[in-house]
């Protein structure tokens, strides 16, 4: 089995590890050949302290090399990277691909998921492989470390799905699979606005009430948004919904979390972002969030509140104060 990951961030890295172990041949692909020759020659990631990447997966920057004769793409550039990435390697995919999205975004432009990027992209090419969506609660630093982890494997082609299981069984990752591909995206890629909300909270010196509070609204307004969008009402209390909220909203690892934290401290949107060093999709996923709300007239207050912080300037506390004294609810 050959698989091809697209992505030589910490995630596409933990994952290459992950399944290098059960003896798949694995390649990983970076647009920079700089830092595909790091990783190379170094055999560990800047991002993941204390993790040997095996001898054997291969790190290139050469599509056409990554591609040849793989079985499965695992697509894990950050959202924003996904079409232009797909877009590169269509040439070089073969009927049997199958593509894997782990990355968490919905397309500013088009509100997309990242399955339906992929589709559109390998349609224009003339292409019709499988595409499924892997997520749930998974820092790659703990996946880096084999520590037990839940995954979610989500395509309305159940058998397709199944196959993207298999593949992960025995590994430190145990898959699920669920049919709801949009529900499962849409978590994915709106827990990590939430996520900068509860960081933004806990950089106010708020303390557990509030982020608990934070994460039980916040999936509630996932929820509501996911069913206006014809979404399953399970998905949203499964792995991908709940779980990654309870992860990405609490998690030391969590770049959204900790973007947030440093906002709420003080520091700019762009100096949190910098700081980070790594991608921080819930900014990535707010313009679509917003649209979203928009178009399915939602009232998503916690989305609202990263709005007027991130685009507005609006001062945390002040939105915090809003919050708190919006009219009183049924819950
Ligand atoms: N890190 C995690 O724990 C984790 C877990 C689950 C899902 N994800 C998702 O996986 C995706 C990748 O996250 P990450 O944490 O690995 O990112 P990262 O910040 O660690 O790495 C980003 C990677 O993006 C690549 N990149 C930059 N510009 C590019 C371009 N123009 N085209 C193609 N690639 C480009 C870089 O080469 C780099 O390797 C995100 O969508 C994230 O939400 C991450
Ligand atoms: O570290 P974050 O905030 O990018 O979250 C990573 C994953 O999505 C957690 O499941």
């Amino acid at each position: 089995m050959i698989i091809t990951v697209a992505g030589a961030g910490t995630w596409g890295t933990a994952l290459g590890r992950a399944l290098s172990q059960k003896g798949y041949e694995i390649r990983i692909w970076s647009r920079f050949q700089e830092e595909t020759d790091r990783l190379s020659a170094e055999r560990k990631h800047p991002n993941l302290p204390g993790v040997k990447i095996p001898e054997e997966i291969v790190f290139t920057s050469d599509i056409g090399k990554a591609a040849a004769g793989a079985d499965y793409l695992l697509m894990v550039v950050p959202s924003v990277y996904t079409r232009e990435t797909i877009r590169d390697f269509a040439p070089y995919i073969e009927d049997k691909m199958v593509l894997i999205s782990a990355a968490k975004g919905i397309e500013k432009d088009t509100l997309m998921t990242l399955t339906e990027v992929l589709r559109d992209e390998l349609k224009a090419a003339g292409k019709k492989n499988q595409a499924v969506a892997l997520s749930g609660p998974t820092h790659a630093e703990e996946v880096a470390r084999d520590l037990p982890t839940l995954i979610v494997c989500a395509c309305e082609d159940m058998d397709c799905a199944a196959g993207v299981q298999q593949l992960f069984d025995g590994t430190c990752i145990r898959p699920y699979i669920n049919p709801d591909e949009k529900g499962v995206q849409i978590c994915g890629a709106l827990k990590n606005v939430e996520a900068l909300a509860v960081g933004i909270a806990r950089g106010l010196g708020y303390g557990d009430n509030t982020c608990a509070a934070m994460i039980t609204r916040g999936m509630e307004e996932i929820r509501r948004l996911g069913l206006a969008m014809g979404c399953r009402e399970k998905t949203f209390f499964g792995l991908a919904g709940i779980g990654d909220l309870i992860v990405t909203a609490t998690s030391q690892h969590s770049r959204n979390n900790r973007a947030g934290y440093l906002i709420g401290q003080g520091k700019s949107v762009e100096e949190a972002v910098r700081e980070i060093g790594m991608v921080v999709e819930g900014m990535n996923a707010l313009p679509a969030a917003v649209t979203l709300c928009e178009r399915y007239g939602m009232d998503m207050p916690l989305i609202n509140a990263v709005r007027l912080i991130v685009n507005e300037h609006a001062k945390p506390s002040d939105v915090v104060n809003e919050l708190m004294n919006r009219s009183l609810k049924t819950e």
